[in-house]
Order: structure tokens, then sequence, then C-alpha cells
């Protein structure tokens, strides 16, 4: 049987002809591809073939984790941007350190990580490979897009993204719920970015001169509004809540801000829309929020399009911008329209558990479309201070719960109109003599009484003296005159 076999194999002469046959057909074929197809075809054939047989056969699998998803930014990054500075062993061969503004410097640095710096991390028996890249882009309007490579087992690619993926997030918002402190995030508009700061602001609900009944009421809606998921979705609602707070300058807005986002652990992203170029330049930095955060736009009547009258708004401004830059947002600038998509139009449903806060100083100035019910949840009038908010800073600044000068105070108080920031700056001076700082703030508050009964008499001996001109005139019906009446009565 077995010489029969071999009888059958061709013979050796044969097999080498056969082969210098073969071999002069490649050369030929070769030569043939070589003249006609151009170089950088052949390039681009030979690494496609290369990647199909490369992937076919390699052992490895790559996820690849852009800074961007859709629209917005990408959750899974940022989860993997606050794991992986923890992790990173002395396989790494650099790290990035560095302080902000609020740094302790004998505290040890916080850290980051280097572009193309290799990390390795162990999970479950896997041993997997993470690399961040920085890819430039050449228009100057856009930033540089970085992604994260995490190289594993083709065999564990499930695990990978069913255990390890969850395990991460999980892992980064517990390390962002520990961390000592919350980010504010400032609109840097050359890059388009958000720059966030440390968000260090000591105001609580405990420190802050309010009615009692009105911060209980603030801080219930506040806890209901996180426990209520179902509640939003099954109303068909966004899972947000619209704060507007208005009210006089100095009377604690941007304090209550600051209480609210210690109080729910949410970083605050402050939003100046006048610097915003456009709607879609808008939607593109809303989209690139986090959830679990606060919105944040102050003096919501000084925006360019978002007041009731544009040019009567923008004049009664009192930090407005110069002239130059004035034109250059109204021509620009994001819309009203724009704007309300995100409180309650089809963009609304980007992202879940935000907080949304407009402050104002002159809510009569705001359009009407964005006081309409259901708009901004929750109005609250901020306003000049009562007994019980003067109790709580005379606690807060000079550590006092009682004083026999207290019902002087209390009624000076509930006589004229002073702001808890007037109060807490009077206080302030002299903190270490209770007795002293609140006989100063007596004395404040009787100037203060006076030139208001002055500033009434001026304004009812001008007013008067109007009607007489208009009398005079005979231009005056006596309907008017009554209506003036009462306004001077008002005043007064
Ligand atoms: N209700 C308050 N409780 C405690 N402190 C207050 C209160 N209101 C004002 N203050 C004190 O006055 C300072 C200024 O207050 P804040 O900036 O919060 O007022 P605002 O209403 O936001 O003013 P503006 O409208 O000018 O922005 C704060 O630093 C705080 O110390």
């Amino acid at each position: 049987m077995a010489p029969a076999m071999l009888k059958e194999l061709p013979s050796v002469s044969t097999l080498l002809s056969a082969y210098a046959s073969i071999s002069a057909m490649a050369m030929l074929i070769r030569t043939i591809i070589n003249e006609m197809v151009p170089e950088r075809m052949r390039k681009y054939i030979a690494s496609k073939i290369y990647d199909l047989t490369a992937a076919y056969f390699s052992t490895k699998f790559t996820f690849v984790i852009e800074d961007r998803w859709h629209a917005g930014d990408n959750q899974m990054f940022r989860a993997a941007e606050v794991y992986l500075p923890t992790i990173i062993g002395p396989s790494s061969n650099s790290i990035l350190v560095g302080f902000d503004e609020s740094s302790d410097p004998l505290e040890p640095p916080k850290r980051g990580i280097t572009v193309d710096c290799k990390i390795r991390d162990d999970f479950e028996g896997m041993h997997l490979e993470w690399t961040l890249s920085l890819i430039e882009t050449k228009n100057s309007y856009l930033r540089n897009k970085r992604l994260f490579n995490l190289t594993c087992k083709k065999s564990e690619r499930d695990r990978v993204e069913q255990r390890y993926f969850p395990y991460i997030n999980k892992t980064a918002q517990a390390i962002l719920r520990e961390s000592e402190s919350l980010s504010i995030y400032t609109y840097e508009q050359y890059c388009s970015m958000w720059e966030p700061t440390d968000f260090k602001h000591p105001a609580t609900f405990e420190t802050l001169a309010m009615e009692p009944e009105l911060k209980e009421f603030i801080m219930k809606d506040l806890d209901s509004f996180v426990e209520r998921k179902e509640f939003f979705e099954s109303v068909g609602r966004a899972w947000k809540r619209g704060y507007l707070l208005y009210g006089p300058p100095g009377t604690g807005k941007s304090s209550l801000v600051a209480a609210i986002a210690n109080y729910m652990r949410y970083d605050v992203y402050d939003l100046q829309v006048q610097s915003v170029r456009s709607d879609s330049v808008l939607r593109s930095l809303l989209t690139s929020t986090t959830n679990q955060s606060i919105l944040l736009i102050e003096d919501i009547d000084c925006s360019t399009t978002v007041t009731h009258n544009r040019t009567k708004g923008r004049e009664n401004c009192e930090d407005d911008e110069d002239e130059l830059t004035r034109k250059r947002a109204a021509k620009l600038g994001v819309t009203l329209s724009g704007l309300l998509n995100f409180i309650d139009g089809l963009w609304s449903s980007c992202g879940h558990e935000r907080i949304i806060i407009f402050t104002t100083n002159h809510k009569e100035k705001l359009d009407p479309a964005l006081l309409r019910p259901g708009r901004m949840d929750v109005h609250i009038y901020m306003g000049y201070c009562t007994p019980a908010g003067f109790r709580k800073l005379a606690a807060s600044y000079l550590g006092i719960k009682d004083h026999e000068l207290f019902g002087c105070i209390d009624d000076l108080i509930k006589s004229i109109q002073v702001t808890p920031a007037e109060v807490a700056q009077q206080l302030m001076m002299i903190s270490d003599e209770p007795r002293l700082a609140l006989e100063g703030l007596i004395e404040f508050l009787n100037s203060k009484n006076k030139d208001t009964e002055e500033a009434a008499v001026e304004e009812k001996m001008k007013s008067s003296k109007e009607r007489k001109k208009r009398r005079l005139k005979g231009k005056i019906q006596i309907s008017e005159l009554a209506l003036s009446e009462t306004r001077c009565m008002y005043l007064t």
C-alpha cells in the first residue's frame, strides 16, 4: 500500500519546475501591479489587507472612548478621567500633577493622566491597558479631540462591557461624591469649553438669613425633586427643576445658589449668556454639562435677547458692558427661544437630575414667556431683611442668639428697607464686640431711615409741583389727579 502511494506523488523535478513557474508568475504580477497601480493606492490596499488579517488573527481588542458622544460630553470618558488617576501604579512612566488656586500647597498635588502614557488595571483576572490620545483639530474654533483606548483580550470583550465599564462608572461616582470640593464651571469663550475651578463657597441653608418657612420649603422641594425620578417619567416631564430667584441686589440670591449647591452636592455651571455666540453654541454647551448639576444664569434681565424689552432692559443693567460688546451681543447672542428650548422644549430631555436657576433684580423686565406657569417651576422672592433674618445674621456674625438691643433693631428693620448684605456689612465691622456692633447697626438703620424719609418728602414735593404745573396747563383730568394722589400716597 505505501509503495503504491509513493508512486503517485509528483517527482522532485516536477515540484521544482512548478515552484519556478509560480515564482515567475508572482514576479510578473508584481511588476504589472507596480507599473499599473500608483504607489499610494498600493499602500492603501496593502494596509487594508494587513488590517483585515491582523484583526482576524490578533488576540487583542480595543475600545475607543472619545470625549464627546453625539451632541454632548461622553460620560464614560468623564468616568475614566476620574477613575484612572486613582489607579496609576508603578508600571506607568508618567503622571500629570497640579494644584489649582484653592488647593493647599502643603497637601499632595492632584493627579491627572498624561497623553500616551499607558495605565494598567487588573479587574476580575483580566489585564487591561488604557492610553489617552489627543487628536489636534486644524480649526481653531474647535477643541482638540481626546480619546481613551482600552485594550483587552478579544475573549474578554463582553466581560469588559458588562462588568468593567459599569464598575468604572460606579467607582467614579463614589470618588466624586467623596471628593471634598465641588466644582464651578465657567464658559471659556475662546476654546468653547467649560473651565472648572474648585467651588468652596461657605454658604449653607444654616447661614442664610431668610424666613425659616421659605428655607424649609426650598429644602423640601429639593428633597422631593431628587426622590421623584419615577414621577417625572410617569408624567412625561424631563427630570429637571427650575428656580427663578428675584429681588433687590444684596438680598442673598447668589448665596442661596451656593447653599443649594452645597446642600445637593451638585457642581455649578455658571453661564454668562452674553458671552455665548449663538443658539447652536448654547446647545452644545448645555449638552456638555453633567447630570446632578446646577445651571446658573445670573442677572438674566441683562441678557441680550432674553428680556422683554431688549433696549430698556440693557440700559438699566448695572454692570453693563461697553458699547462695542453690546452691539456685538445684540447682533449675535442667544435667543429667548434657544434658551426656552432647554427649559421645557425638546432639548430639555437631554440629561437628567438637573437644576436650572435664573436670578434677576428686575423680574418685571423678563419676557412673559419666561414667566409663564410651568417654565420656571418655583419663583422665589429674596426680600429685604426681616427680624428673623437679622437674628440669623447676628448668630452667624456675632455668635449671639439674644441681646437687649434686638427689640429696637427689630422695630427699625420692620419700618425700613435694608438688605441682609447691608446688615451683614455692619455686623462684620466690629464682630468681636457684639454691643458695639449692634449699636453701629442701630446708627446705620437710623441714618437710613432718615434718608428714606427725606427721599419720600422730596418725592412728594416733586409730584405735588408736577401736579400744579399740569393743572395750570389745564391738561389734567380729575381721574388722573386721583390716580396721582394714590401714587403719591403709596410713595410716602
Ligand atoms: N439672605 C442672606 N443671608 C446671609 N447673607 C447674606 C444674605 N444676603 C446677602 N448676604 C451677604 O451679602 C453678600 C452679598 O449677597 P449676594 O451676592 O448673595 O446677594 P445677591 O442678591 O445675589 O446680590 P446681586 O443681585 O447683587 O448679585 C453675601 O456675601 C452675603 O455675605
